[in-house]
């Protein structure tokens, strides 16, 4: 298979691309891949250290209200779109998938403009505003939550799952932690903001870091890159024991998840597809800054199946990130409760269905 696939901006958008790769070089050895993201996005960092054929377009999010700003942003929306026009017309590929964010939407565009069959892929159970308008091109659209079905048009949509699920669940627990300078027989707690780390989730576990250091459980703090720095600086040393250790972020999450135990984090669709395929129990914090509130209904989806608790932004602090840690981390019973609840909805062959999808539409 001759794949192009583009996705950018976060992780949630490129970690299932690059899981669908994975799943394909196993399929089949000898298929082609290019990626297609931007320079400025997260992607290209972390897509050419997968030893995966990466190119790069400019491209720029619209504002929400008409402005000026947006009259250039669709001209460099028509730019991109002609750039990508000129990567598909060398690379010929038989499929063209995107897994969301801006640069995805002119990939994808110009491949419905040249007839090469195309899939997207939704993670949220809200849809996106690239997806949106992608499903009106496209040949057929991969989904995570059967909510997102609605939004598209109904003939199109195969739930698959996130493909990411996949890859995480092929991970068996590997003794991770002790290079974090953790202890790999201790109950551990990773607490992280997705891709690119939360303001509010760093500052209330800094301010509860001198209670956690006196805790029997382990924790894994992981800031976000671009917060690093400035939450090293607020740290008293004397707060982290050696079973509190703050990280910027994490390159190889797929060999940690299966060595934790508890989760505290936003509800991002992807975080919530490993957290389902690997049944780990977790507190979730839905950002409320993401379009139409999609993480409450993402952590919704879990919290009502009992498979993981909501402790919303506005009640959180060092206190209650405490209580909610400590009720968890102390509580076996309840661990196992909510981990056999959350594997329950984990969608270990996500992967697989989608590559099925995509040979779907190949044209014979
Ligand atoms: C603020 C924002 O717009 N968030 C959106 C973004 O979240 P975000 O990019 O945070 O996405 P997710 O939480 O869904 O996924 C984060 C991914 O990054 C990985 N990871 C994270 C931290 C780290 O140190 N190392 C690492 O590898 C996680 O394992 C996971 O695979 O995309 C998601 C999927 O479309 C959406 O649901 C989120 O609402």
């Amino acid at each position: 298979m001759r794949l192009m696939i583009s996705g950018g901006g976060t992780g949630g958008h490129i970690y299932p691309a690059l899981a669908l790769i994975e799943a394909l070089r196993k399929r089949e050895p000898d298929s082609e891949i290019l990626y297609v993201g931007t320079e400025k996005g997260l992607e290209s960092r972390i897509v050419p250290e997968q030893n995966i054929p990466f190119k790069t377009i400019k491209i720029q999010g619209f504002k929400r209200s008409l402005s000026l700003e947006n009259v250039k942003t669709i001209g460099l929306f028509l730019k991109s779109v002609g750039d990508a026009h000129k990567m598909i017309k060398e690379f010929h590929p038989d499929v063209v998938v995107g897994t969301g964010g801006y640069v995805s939407g002119a990939v994808v565009f110009a491949a419905s403009l040249q007839h090469i069959p195309t899939v997207i892929h939704e993670q949220n159970s809200v849809v996106g505003v690239t997806n949106k308008f992608l499903s009106h091109f496209v040949t057929k659209i991969g989904i995570s939550f059967e909510d997102a079905r609605k939004d598209f048009p109904a003939k199109k949509v195969v739930f698959t799952g996130n493909p990411r699920a996949t890859q995480v669940s092929r991970i068996k627990p590997n003794d991770a932690l002790t290079e974090y300078g953790l202890q790999s027989d201790v109950p551990t707690l990773l607490i992280f903001g997705g891709s690119r780390g939360a303001e509010k989730i760093n500052s209330a576990t800094v301010e509860a870091l001198p209670q956690l250091k006196q805790r029997n459980y382990q924790v894994l703090f992981v800031t976000g890159s671009v917060h690093y720095k400035k939450i090293m600086a607020q740290i008293d040393p004397n707060a982290l024991g050696k079973n509190c250790v703050v990280r910027s972020y994490i390159a190889e999450m797929p060999q940690l998840l299966p060595d934790l135990e508890a989760i505290l984090g936003r509800a991002g669709a992807t975080s919530l597809a490993e957290i389902t395929a690997l049944g780990i129990p977790s507190i979730l914090v839905p950002s409320p800054y993401v379009t139409n509130d999609h993480q409450t209904k993402n952590a919704n989806s879990l919290v009502k199946n009992g498979a993981a608790e909501l402790l919303p932004e506005s009640k959180l602090n060092g206190e209650s990130l405490l209580k909610a840690a400590d009720a968890l981390m102390t509580d076996e019973n309840l661990r196992i409760k909510m981990g056999t609840a959350a594997k329950k909805m984990g969608r270990p062959h996500a992967a697989d269905d989608l590559l099925n999808v995509l040979e779907s539409v190949i044209k014979k």
